[in-house]
């Protein structure tokens, strides 16, 4: 009967979870190997690796399936089986996949190993993307030497991946119908559990558009004012390559000589982490501080013995900052290529986040170790920089000194957090709006580049700085496709965590609805145990319930949603809308003269 079968089922179960803790266990060792030191050998090992897991994992399938799971009573139970009975990629047979693997790690190890040229000494032709490509776009104000790096470096990373990006469309398109979707863009959505998640993403997009186009407005003029309109046009899209970031994404190194108020002191903190002869330890040991403050759990010893937080000098490793749960419960790393400046800062809280999640769902079932949705995952450490990269933290920590805010300093400070958090927004969503269009076979190869561009035009208003033509493949300049990352989770992401971050900070007595002495911007929760307490318990429930209840558990809230974000840059939004009107600047954007269809 039905109790006896759960039962059994249950025991079933607890097996198959730990044997799948060993697979995971492996797998990720075998990848952190190769990603640590990119080597032919190194490769090899992982993809056989890889390939021997699947078949364990297919043959643990073929039992799981035999369970009629479908009708049991326990929810937990029967969503363990449910998650299990996914195979996943392992579902290709052997040839496919280690094709596919081979094409994902092609990409990968070709983004990581690029190299290019520099402008100022054509002979001098070593330069990574971390940290000399990365250095050139946070400092240089040279048109021309921005053109050369975004150029080369598009060449190098991009049109050389396009042939096995084909590939790996088609093979991980076969492995998306064999697990039950049309295709991938509908296996990606379907992590996110709502039946109208690509309905959402437009709606979100709809609610902060207006938002955005305020500030790109703002600072199209701004960047007119400093290039001149042979550069930036008055009406057009900005090109891509002043926004002081390879992708645009992000534009917080133009802040210095674009703020509304010039003369109001800016908070330098990679000036100030400089001064203090700050080391990546430091910042380190300083985001594992803020969290033990909040009373999460500690960074444990082989964190800080087995993660990589600087550029080894003897090897080629993956750059691109990751965090890694190797699911036995004690390991867990970071590695990244760690510079001392702002952005890098930022960076280690978001990582920091990824391990305190791990830190407190390890209690979990080994299938319930994962964010509540990928969006969960990458809002964490981002929640906690909201109040890390407010003044009064910083203050409170010696990265800034001055006075408390007044208005002005508090439209500089509001212009600072916009250019990281709204400018990311439209971003990320062409990004895999652009992938879901591929997969659908509504994007074919020679229409890449063309469809790239068209979505980043009309959503993001920037274009590319010199023509583009379909030998280029400018999409997997990018990190994320070349590595075969998901990109809607940070969308996601930047979007709830300012839901979490009203959450915590009304718990931590630091914000209150109305209250100018507790407004958002300002809040800082650091040292705020019920808000750790509340951040804890969602944390703890990694992916044993649907993303809804987790909100709630912290925010009351069920669904994503643009008001957090919105009620934090409301100020901003009110600013820009007269600051354009009092200078006229075209909101929008026309068409661009480049050509790239
Ligand atoms: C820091 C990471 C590793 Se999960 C990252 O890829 N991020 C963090 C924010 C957006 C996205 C990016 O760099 O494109
Ligand atoms: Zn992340």
């Amino acid at each position: 009967d039905l109790e006896a079968r759960e039962h059994e089922a249950r025991e079933y179960m607890l097996h198959l979870d730990k044997a799948t803790g060993l697979r995971k266990n492996r797998a990720s060792l075998a990848e952190w190997e190769y990603t640590s030191n990119i080597t032919k050998e190194n490769e090899e090992k992982s993809i056989q690796t890889h390939l021997e897991l699947s078949r364990q994992e297919k043959a643990a399938w073929e039992e799981t399936k035999m369970y009629g799971w479908q009708d049991f009573q326990d929810f937990t139970l029967r969503r363990m089986f449910k998650k299990y009975s996914q195979l996943g990629v392992a579902a290709l047979p052997d040839d496919k996949f280690q094709a596919l693997m081979r094409t994902v790690s092609g990409m990968e190890s070709n983004y990581a190993t690029a190299k290019i040229c520099s402008y100022k000494n054509e002979s001098k032709c070593d330069l990574s993307l971390e940290p000399e490509i990365t250095e050139i776009f946070s400092t240089s104000q040279d048109p021309e030497e921005l053109k050369h790096a975004w150029v080369e470096w598009h060449n190098a990373a991009g049109a050389t991946a396009k042939k096995n990006f084909t590939d790996y469309v088609n093979l991980y398109n076969e492995a998306a119908k064999l697990n039950g979707f049309d295709n991938v863009a509908e296996w990606w959505q379907s992590e996110y559990e709502v039946p109208d998640f690509e309905e959402q993403l437009a709606k979100l997009w709809e609610d902060v558009k207006p938002l955005y186009q305020q500030l790109h407005a703002y600072v199209r003029k701004r960047l007119r004012d400093k290039y001149g309109d042979k550069v930036v046009s008055a009406r057009g899209p900005i090109p891509a390559h002043l926004l002081g970031n390879m992708w645009a994404q992000t534009w917080n190194n133009i802040e210095s000589f674009t703020r509304p108020y010039p003369d109001k002191k800016e908070i330098d903190v990679t000036q100030a982490m400089r001064d203090q002869n700050y080391t990546p330890m430091k910042m380190f040991q300083m985001s594992d501080e803020f969290f033990r403050s909040l009373n999460l759990t500690a960074m444990p010893e082989k964190f800080w013995k087995n993660s990589i937080i600087e550029k080894p000098t003897d090897r080629e490793i993956v750059c691109h900052a990751s965090a890694w749960d190797f699911f036995d419960g004690e390991d867990f790393r970071i590695k990244q290529c760690t510079t001392v400046d702002y952005e890098y800062f930022q960076t280690t809280h978001h990582e920091m986040g990824h391990i305190q999640y791990y830190l407190q769902y390890r209690d979990q079932p080994v299938v319930f170790r994962d964010g509540a949705n990928q969006g969960f995952h990458e809002a964490v450490g981002d929640t906690i920089a909201l109040s890390v990269s407010s003044p009064k933290h910083l203050r409170r920590v010696g990265l800034a000194t001055g006075d408390a805010e007044d208005e002005q300093t508090e439209i500089n400070q509001l212009y600072k957090m916009g250019i990281d958090k709204i400018a990311f927004l439209p971003f990320a969503y062409t990004l895999d709006l652009f992938r879901y269009g591929v997969f659908r076979r509504k994007t074919l190869p020679e229409d890449y580049n063309c469809h790239y561009w068209k979505l980043r035009e009309q959503l993001q208003g920037v274009e590319p700085p010199v023509n583009r033509t379909e030998d280029d493949f400018d999409a997997a300049a990018k990190y994320h496709v070349s590595s075969n990352v998901e990109y809607a989770r940070y969308y996601v992401s930047f979007i709830i965590q300012f839901q979490f971050h009203r959450g915590v900070c009304q718990l931590a007595g630091e914000h209150a609805a109305g209250d100018p002495n507790k407004k958002l911007v300002d809040c800082d929760i650091y040292q705020s145990v019920a808000a750790g307490n509340a951040l804890a318990n969602m944390l703890k429930m990694g992916s044993s319930k649907p993303w809804p209840d987790a909100m709630e558990a912290l925010t009351g809230q069920r669904e994503m949603k643009a008001d957090g974000l919105l009620e934090y840059f409301r100020p901003l939004h009110d600013w820009l809308r007269a600051e354009n009107q009092r200078t006229g600047e075209h909101i929008g954007w026309e068409p661009t003269n480049m050509e790239y269809c």
